[in-house]
């Protein structure tokens, strides 16, 4: 059977399988295949050989792991059977750091050589150093936007993956001084166990495999390399050494890019010149150095590029600089978005096609109710049914003619069109749209940080709620219009269109779970204050005033938003502005917003700290200013942290929380969240101290007694902490314990019931309670 061919190989349906990769063969016998954990007679073959292992371990363990023991704690399978499962179908040992060798372990002949083999294999893959010694390796998915079946290593000094379904090339290194943590996790399918690589700077990686016994394998195997690599790291081994591979890689990178100059035909791919061409049978070809891309893809066509957007100011900007730079490349683009941009967009320029929609009555109604809460559906499904319909149908018209189509998916339409048309078709955005478990989907930013889980939910929940909500009107304009059949989240894939996310990588770090085909380009910053750029001679008297009267300049504006109560906004900002003695330039877009609605209202007066003003372009003004008070929009955002002054984002809705929490978290600035004083008021803390006091009293008494050497309870709850205390070899309480527990294994009443290391005693305590009491004993005496 070959596993390459295979999308996915359940080993635990296998009976007697050799598996042949490009690297090496090895054979798993039948009984050491077992879906659901080692029957009694293997763990009884097994028995001496891991749990002398185990005694080694653990001793190893109560040096250094805490972590490691608070992971075997929660395990799916005891202690015993997870060392025991060294070779076992989907994974293979060959190189057991010295913790772990169990003594008079008998030597096999042959092993020393298919080690060796596998060891070259696996340098030569990722193009390591001699001195990186292979030590397992597992079969298992790499979750990036869809499961990536492949090879993952793990080495003295590194973590690696590689790709091994044809037409796929990833390849991954992660330096073991780089990751954090490991944890298991549910598999995001059914029958599959999941482990989270947590990588510095609280990035995480997600891996899937068939059998939870090897993920636990896996997981034990990288949390002990973690060890060994914390204990080089306190030693200073780690810095020679890493100074030693820094020079050895920028060795390696300038032979690189000596090789990529120097031009060399032959190795040149065939590739097509135009979008007939490419319309070929043949694989997809990705290509993961962004400069050899430029260098060898340029179309020698000019081609007819459609820019598909809906929304606000901040929705329409980026295509106007992107369409300006493919311009000066030669090709022919157009925006198709609302009519309220046309002037804007052909003063570039470009050519523009409209589509239907109000972006003020869509901002209304995303402000008012916020986005993708229940009430916001019920108001968008009531409201906007009739515009979603106007919007496909003039989208469809407005893409007529294109060779290829950017589109930004809140539009909708894009995906089915380029199907109709047969073209190639590119997502771009302002805001994370692409599954990841780095952030949280830009519309579901909770107030706290909830982890990569819920992270990667947010975006499973809202395209489904998103296709769901329109998959009717969709399918029906589909058949009607373009002449396609009805389609599915399935059929679409939109997973897997190329993406091209606008914003800095700096700000929003491209997570590793991103597919090749996902690109955070950097801003596509549109200069409008160049030197053509006339600011308002007003407007300069008041900015040399201020600095001739040593007041800080603040620009406070709030973008595209529309707000309900205008006039509060603006008593809000004056009060504000005169409070903190500042002089503010005050750009009062919301205002503008509603005059047609709201004609009568008198508008608030503003004193002469503020100067009031239309639209003047951010990349001129925010370098004339000292900090940025704005609603967090994608391109507000990108302008003040370019412009490198202090910003504060005051969200309104959607990607505006995101940006907030991006501000934060680089330390830049600070994000205002709303303020619930009610919150506040009804909490009654000297109350709720005085029933803690009372609830936790018996627990509190029960602590003094096993201060005392003798607890109260022994069924008191496992703590954390007890199992850092198993022990070491040469100790005698531990020998009996293992004693004990051998003679449970070879019972068979090893406790698999309660997880981890729980097993009864001949009394019928549970061996995990008496490790408690030796806990207690160790912590008295020591
Ligand atoms: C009818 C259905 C029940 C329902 C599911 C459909 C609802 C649609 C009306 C909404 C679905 C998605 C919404 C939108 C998505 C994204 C948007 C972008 C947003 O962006 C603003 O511009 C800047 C750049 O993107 C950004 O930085 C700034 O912070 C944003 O204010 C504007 C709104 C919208 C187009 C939004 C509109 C409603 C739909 C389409
Ligand atoms: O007077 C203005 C108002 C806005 N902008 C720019 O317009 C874009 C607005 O985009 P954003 O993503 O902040 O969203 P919006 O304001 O449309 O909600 C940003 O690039 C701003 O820098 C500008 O240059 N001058």
């Amino acid at each position: 059977m070959d596993i390459e061919d295979s999308q996915i190989v359940d080993f635990a349906d296998t009976c007697k399988i050799r598996v042949i990769d490009n690297d090496e063969t090895f054979a798993i016998d039948e009984s050491d295949q077992n879906a659901s954990g080692p029957s009694l007679q293997n763990l009884v073959k097994a028995g001496a050989y891991p749990l002398q292992r185990a005694a080694g371990f653990a001793g190893y363990l109560n040096r250094h792991s805490k972590r490691m023991s608070t992971l075997l704690a929660t395990e799916s399978m005891g202690y015993v059977e997870k060392v025991s499962g060294m070779w076992k179908g989907g994974k293979k040992h060959y190189d057991e750091p010295e913790g772990l060798i169990a003594d008079g372990e008998p030597h096999v002949e042959g092993n020393d050589e298919q080690a060796a083999i596998s060891g070259d294999r696996f340098r030569d893959h990722f193009a390591l150093p001699e001195t990186e010694k292979l030590q397992a390796a597992y079969f298992g998915y790499l979750h990036r936007v869809l499961p990536l079946y492949g090879k993952i290593y793990i080495s003295d000094r590194s973590f690696c993956f590689r790709s091994l379904l044809p037409g796929t090339r990833t390849k991954l290194i992660l330096p073991l001084k780089d990751i954090e943590n490991v944890d298991k996790e549910k598999g995001f399918r059914f029958g599959y166990s999941g482990l989270v690589v947590v990588i510095r700077g609280h990035e995480e990686i997600f891996f899937e495999f068939s059998q939870p016994d090897i993920r636990d394998d896996c997981a034990i195997t990288l949390l002990q390399n973690l060890e060994g690599m914390k204990f080089l790291q306190e030693s200073g081994l780690l810095s020679m050494e890493e100074k030693e591979s820094a020079q050895n890689a920028s060795a390696e990178h300038k032979a690189l890019q000596k090789a990529r100059l120097e031009e060399n035909p032959s190795h040149e791919l065939k590739l097509p010149q135009s979008a007939e061409e490419s319309k070929s049978e043949a694989p997809p070809i990705m290509f993961d150095d962004p400069r050899a891309s430029i260098l060898n893809f340029k179309p020698t066509e000019s081609l007819r590029i459609t820019c598909l957007t809906i929304g606000s100011r901040g929705d329409v900007q980026p295509y106007i600089a992107l369409c300006k730079g493919l311009m000066a490349e030669g090709h022919k683009p157009k925006i198709a978005t609302h009519i309220e941009f046309k002037d804007w967009v052909e003063s570039h320029g470009i050519a523009f096609e409209p589509v239907a929609g109000d972006p003020a009555e869509l901002m209304r109604i995303c402000v008012e109710y916020g986005m993708f809460t229940y009430s916001f559906l019920r108001e968008a499904s009531s409201k906007f049914r009739g515009w979603i319909d106007g919007l496909l149908s003039t989208s469809w018209k407005a893409c007529q003619g294109s060779d290829v189509l950017i589109e930004s998916p809140s539009a909708m339409a894009g995906i089915h069109i380029a199907e109709a048309l047969e073209i190639p078709y590119f997502r771009a955005f302002t805001m994370p749209w692409t599954r990841t478990r780095a952030y949280p989907h830009a519309f579901a930013v909770p107030e706290y940080k909830l982890g990569g889980s819920y992270n990667y939910m947010t975006y499973v929940m809202f395209d489904n709620v998103f296709w769901k909500s329109i998959a009717g009107q969709v399918n029906r304009w589909r058949k009607n219009e373009l002449g396609l059949q009805s389609t599915s989240l399935e059929k679409m894939q939109p997973n897997k269109v190329p993406f091209l996310y606008n914003f800095s990588p700096s700000v929003v770090p491209p997570p590793l779970d991103f597919s090749d085909w996902i690109r955070v380009t950097g801003y596509w910053f549109l200069d409008e204050g160049g030197q053509d750029f006339q600011p308002d001679k007003d407007l300069m008297d008041f900015i040399a005033k201020a600095r001739s009267d040593g007041k800080k300049l603040v620009y406070i504006g709030f973008g595209s938003i529309v707000v309900q109560d205008s006039a509060a906004l603006t008593r809000t900002v004056v009060d504000s502005v005169v409070k903190a003695d500042v002089r503010c330039i005050l750009s009062k877009g919301w205002s503008d917003r509603l005059e047609k609605k709201d004609a009568n209202k008198i508008e608030v007066k503003l004193p002469v700290e503020i100067y009031p003003i239309k639209q003047v372009p951010h990349d001129w003004l925010f370098s004339q200013i000292d900090a940025a008070v704005h609603h967090g929009g994608a391109g507000t955002t990108g302008a003040s942290l370019r412009a490198g002054i202090p910003t504060i984002i005051r969200p309104f809705f959607g990607d505006q929380y995101f940006f907030g929490s991006r501000v934060e978290d680089m330390g830049v600035g600070i994000a205002v969240k709303k303020i619930n004083p009610e919150y506040w008021a009804q909490e009654n803390g000297v109350n709720t101290a005085i029933q803690s006091i009372y609830r936790d009293m018996e627990y509190a008494k029960s602590l003094i007694k096993s201060r005392k050497g003798k607890p109260s309870d022994d069924n008191i709850e496992d703590s954390e902490e007890s199992w850092t205390f198993i022990g070491d070899e040469n100790d005698p309480e531990l020998v009996k314990r293992i004693h004990n527990w051998d003679s449970v294994a070879q019972l068979g009443t090893l406790n698999r019931k309660n997880e981890g290391l729980a097993g009864s005693d001949e009394s019928g305590n549970s061996i995990e309670s008496r490790f408690n009491q030796k806990a207690s004993l160790q912590a008295d005496t020591g």
